[in-house]
């Protein structure tokens, strides 16, 4: 299941239904909460430095599309997916609402009858400032996501893949795609530690999420589809080429083509041939404005030259990670 990604409507627009869609996430300047629009969700998230440089995300439907709101949670869904979002206003402290949020998701996911989440997406304001307690704001959001999957009683192992990353506003928000199908594999990297292994150097709770995540194809879509993590210069658990940008880079895509490689593929019972010239889309998050032309013309040599690749000046999860990669990537061979 492929995103489609077209530049972002102008507000006064009359929204483009032309064809059915679960929702669109619009990656622009200002957020506003998640709504349902035209029977399918909206949500605006504060990520580029301006409208111009934004863009729509739509995630299409097949058939029929049921959209709603309960406890706070938006959704809509057909037959086979359910993307949801959320928003966790600022707080001092946001262990506890997050942990409200991200539970009542996971009910409207039961609710609705598709319990398997396949990607996740966090954007938090002021990531790496203090809470009131002076604890990382990134470490209270993943104690409190932590206490979310605690309480569902799901194993480590079946969290999603996701990308947990800085935003241009205070306050937390995140959308996820979960599905009724079976299938859905998560994939590790050998050569980093699972996230949802990190020693407590890392803080109270570590972060719950897979390096990816692959979703079977269905009869509509032959292909399945592999939901990279957001990628850093991480080995082991350790960040790694501590203010080197070039390196940083060059680390994140190898850890990125190293998941997907076929060995470790295979290790995952994964099908198809993928490797970066899989990626179809990738999103790109640098911490300085000033280091964008450079990451861009870094990654020219590695993203295939028909991917949809977008960049967002944003802060990134551990303040000495200086940029991040992830990726969506369907097979280019059996
Ligand atoms: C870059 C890393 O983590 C980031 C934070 C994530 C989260 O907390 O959901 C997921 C992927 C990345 O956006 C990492 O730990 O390797």
């Amino acid at each position: 299941m492929l995103p489609v990604w077209k530049p972002a409507e102008p507000a006064s627009a009359t929204p483009n239904t032309a064809y059915r869609r679960l929702g669109m996430i619009r990656y622009t300047a200002t957020a506003t909460a998640p709504r349902i629009e035209n029977g399918s969700l909206a949500l605006d998230l504060p990520m580029s430095a301006s409208p111009a440089t934004g863009f729509d995300e739509i995630w299409p439907a097949t058939g029929e599309v049921e959209s709603g709101e309960l406890g706070g949670v938006y959704y809509a869904h057909d037959k086979n997916t359910v993307l949801c979002a959320a928003y966790v206003p600022y707080q001092d402290e946001y262990r506890r609402p997050v942990f409200n949020a991200y539970s009542r998701a996971f009910d409207v996911l039961e609710q609705l009858g598709y319990p398997t989440i396949f990607r996740m997406w966090n954007s938090i304001g002021e990531i790496n400032g203090n809470n009131h307690q002076g604890l990382e704001v990134y470490r209270d959001f993943c104690l409190g996501r932590a206490l979310a999957f605690d309480e569902q009683a799901l194993d480590v192992t079946q969290a999603p893949a996701a990308t947990g990353i800085g935003a241009r506003e205070r306050g937390v928000w995140f959308y996820l795609l979960a599905t009724s199908r079976q299938g859905v594999t998560n994939i590790e990297n050998p050569v980093q530690i699972s996230a949802y292994s990190y020693p407590d150097r890392y803080g109270p709770r570590a972060p719950q999420f897979a390096r990816a995540s692959f979703l079977p194809g269905s009869a509509q879509e032959e292909a399945g589809t592999i939901y990279v993590s957001g990628t850093a210069s991480i080995r082991g658990h350790q960040s790694v080429n501590i203010g080197d940008l070039e390196a940083q880079v060059h680390t994140s895509m190898e850890n990125i083509a190293g998941l997907v490689s076929p060995e470790n593929l295979l290790k995952h019972g994964v099908p198809g041939t993928f490797g970066l010239a899989a990626i179809r889309s990738s999103k790109v998050y640098v911490r300085h404005d000033a280091d964008l032309p450079k990451v861009r013309d870094l990654l020219g040599g590695y993203l295939p030259a028909g991917a949809d690749v977008a960049y967002f000046p944003v802060d990134i999860c551990r303040s000495d990670l200086l940029v991040e990669i992830e990726a969506i990537m369907q097979p280019v061979g059996p």
